[in-house]
């Protein structure tokens, strides 16, 4: 447990990982602005004091990123996927340590932290890999005397902003691309978390990233660096991770400079229950599903629909399984639930909680926070949800889990597809000819089928809608950081 007393340092095997500064064009650099508080949110502990970055300084970082870029890009797929390879190993290696500093700065157990770790890591394996396959292709000429050729290369730098949420894996899921197209990349981890952000660098540095090729700029304010990064010529490609109402800000600032654009934005996942369900697979899945990282995913279930049979089996089986998780600090054995990031999010949950309880709703499990010790809320279920209330347009983003009832496939593709989001969406079902239908009639950008947990580097993520733009993950990852050049040779 962290608390005033015990220092993170001293929970750590190599004390070096926890960096409190920026990584800039090789060096490690103070903050212009002094440094900003990064809290543990179980319990508002100061646990570091991280160098806070400014405008000018994200500005050095993008111009040694441009330099560092053309070497880079002219190194052989197979020597970048050495370098990232030592990175993936040095990950490994440090697993638990950067498990232990992904807990204390973001709440999540340390199980699910080293989870993170692992996953992040094999979005840099997987790429490394891909690094050595981005084909070109030759085509038949339209003339006698042409040859047309079509090569890929290199966007150029490539600038990311991550959210709190998973922060690791939402910077290797888009530096791993970028580094193997032979992008250069900086980074600006969100104020929560920088913590894991700059323990990345610290193992690029030591497994021979060169330098320049990837920073860290960690900041206390986003605007403003997000600003550079949308403004400043020398970055060519913008990938952002978090809320759709940042995401459209972001897609505004670069409108200008016609930028190159990811975005993996908001979610309000269904989670679909037929009648002809393993039930108990299905309440392992929404246990899965909606309680990951305490509710705190764009893919987690936001709404979760039960056919009419089976709804109140569901529903007491589901209420069973949430009453015996653990809610405490992520670095103490059994925790299931951790903190949420702050009190923004409990206040939302509560928020969401009082909506649906005014217009009928009832809360047949949790509801309450512990108020009186830090960010802790239990994890809640609500029946007799309707269409009305605010978690059937609204992320929720927190451990509450609404039950609604419905009667047929028509009906509830049509309330799981009634919403401006597309990212993830999930259903149990046995019969093959419904498994067809419903995944195909779901507008999505991911279906999962009896499962809940969908999350792997050999597929593509990513959501439709308003959900986001663009793929992470999977041989097509790395296209969004390519550019396809023709050449039209006359012979
Ligand atoms: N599709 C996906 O994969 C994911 C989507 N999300 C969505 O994000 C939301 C929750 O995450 P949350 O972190 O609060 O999302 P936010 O969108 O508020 O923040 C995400 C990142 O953007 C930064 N940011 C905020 N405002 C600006 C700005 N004006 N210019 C540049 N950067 C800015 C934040 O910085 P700072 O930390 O300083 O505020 C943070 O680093 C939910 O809606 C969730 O669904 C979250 C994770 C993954
Ligand atoms: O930020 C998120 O919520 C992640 O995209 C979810 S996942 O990829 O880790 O499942």
């Amino acid at each position: 447990m962290l608390d005033q007393t015990t220092n993170l340092k001293n929970l750590l095997k190599d004390p070096g990982l926890l960096e409190t500064r920026g990584y800039v064009g090789g060096a490690w650099v103070e903050g212009d602005k002094g440094t900003f508080d990064v809290t543990n949110p179980a319990r508002g502990d100061v646990i570091a004091q991280v160098s806070d970055l400014s405008r000018e300084q994200a500005a050095e970082a993008i111009a040694k990123a441009e330099v560092a870029q053309k070497e880079w890009a002219q190194w052989t797929g197979k020597e970048r996927a050495g370098v990232m390879r030592k990175w993936f190993d040095l990950m490994m290696q440090h697993q638990d340590d950067l498990g232990t500093i992904l807990t204390a700065e973001q709440g999540k157990p340390l199980a699910e932290a080293k989870g993170e770790i692992a996953y992040g890591a094999s979005f840099i394996e997987f790429f490394g890999e891909e690094a050595k396959r981005v084909y070109g292709e030759m085509i038949p000429g339209h003339q006698r005397d042409k040859r047309l050729m079509v090569i890929k290369q290199p966007i150029g730098v490539a600038a990311s902003i991550t959210p709190w949420n998973f922060p690791n894996a939402m910077i290797t899921r888009k530096a791993g691309p970028a580094l193997a197209a032979g992008c250069a990349f900086v980074a600006r981890p969100a104020t929560e978390t920088p913590l894991s952000a700059i323990a990345l660098a610290v193992l690029a540095e030591r497994a021979g990233m060169p330098a320049g090729v990837f920073s860290v700029v960690p900041s206390s304010s986003a605007s403003e660096i997000g600003k550079e990064f949308c403004e400043n010529p020398g970055v060519r490609k913008l990938t952002f991770t978090g809320s759709t109402e940042v995401g459209r800000i972001l897609l505004r600032q670069a409108a200008d400079q016609v930028m190159k654009c990811s975005m993996e934005l908001g979610g309000n996942a269904p989670f679909i229950v037929f009648d002809d369900a393993d039930l108990d697979a299905a309440v392992e899945g929404a246990i899965m599903c909606k309680f990951r990282n305490n509710g705190q995913t764009c893919v987690c279930a936001n709404r979760i629909y039960v056919q009419d049979g089976v709804y109140d089996a569901f529903a007491e089986k589901l209420r069973a399984r949430v009453a015996a998780m653990k809610v405490g600090d992520g670095l103490e054995d059994g925790t299931d639930l951790g903190p949420l990031i702050n009190h923004d999010a409990i206040d939302k949950v509560q928020e969401h909680i009082a909506d649906a309880k005014a217009k009928g709703g009832e809360v047949i499990q949790g509801g309450e926070a512990d108020a009186t010790n830090g960010n802790f809320f239990g994890p809640t279920i609500i029946t007799g949800a309707t269409r009305d209330m605010a978690f059937a347009t609204e992320e929720t983003f927190g451990p509450l889990a609404p039950l609604f009832r419905f009667d047929d496939e028509d009906e509830v593709i049509a309330m799981a597809n009634d919403t401006i989001f597309g990212l993830a969406s999930y259903f149990y079902a046995k019969d093959l000819s419904r498994v067809y239908k419903v995944a195909e009639a779901l507008e999505y950008g991911i279906v999962g089928v009896n499962t809940g947990i969908i999350s792997t580097e050999v597929a593509p993520f990513g959501g439709v809608k308003q959900s986001g733009l663009g793929r992470e993950g999977s041989h097509h990852g790395i296209e969004d950081y390519l550019e396809m050049k023709y050449v039209c040779l006359s012979i």
